[in-house]
């Protein structure tokens, strides 16, 4: 499986909906801190989380305790702010999947420390200049899930 990493997220719904995501695909999802709302937030829980649904979420206090915990092999920097496609990519099992936050994307202190090769975008039309979070998410997850085959799925 894979991880999904969100970078200080905002937006309660758009974290539930990716903690619900990831439940459904066994992907494990790590929130780096400052998030936006409280992890109790009403708002978070309206997307229909069950208390099993946490269980494979971590919390890091920034990217360099995220970096220190893990100890990545790979992270793959998800940004409007790349060239290569998401498809044109190869996932492999652990590899890590780094979103940026809604309204801020991915710091460039961040964007700096991930090879050029490793950061990709999804394709959108030209005048377009970023898609919901969330959405994003479910689009990396299902391509790099598919291209696993599917593991586990019925
Ligand atoms: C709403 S977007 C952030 C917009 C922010 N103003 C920016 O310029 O990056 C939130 C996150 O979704 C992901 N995202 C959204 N659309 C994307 C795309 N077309 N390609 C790659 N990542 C995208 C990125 O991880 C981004 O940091």
């Amino acid at each position: 499986m894979l991880d999904v990493v969100l970078f200080q997220p905002e937006i309660p719904p758009n974290t539930g909906n990716i903690i619900r995501l990831c439940a459904n695909t066994g992907y494990r999802l790590h929130l780096i801190e400052p998030l936006g709302f409280d992890i109790d937030d009403k708002r978070l829980k309206r997307a229909g989380l069950d208390y099993h649904e946490f269980a494979n979420l971590k919390r890091h206090k920034s990217y360099e305790d995220f970096v220190k915990n893990e100890q990545p092999q790979r992270v793959y920097a998800i940004t409007t702010k790349a060239t290569n496609y998401h498809h044109n990519v190869e996932f492999k099992a652990g590899d890590y999947l780094l979103f940026g936050s809604e309204t801020k994307g991915l710091p460039e202190s961040v964007r700096q420390q991930i090879p050029d090769e490793d950061k990709i975008r999804i394709p959108m039309l030209k005048e377009s200049r970023s898609m919901n979070l969330s959405n994003a998410t479910a689009v990396i997850i299902f391509e790099s899930w598919r291209q696993l085959g599917f593991p586990n799925a019925v």
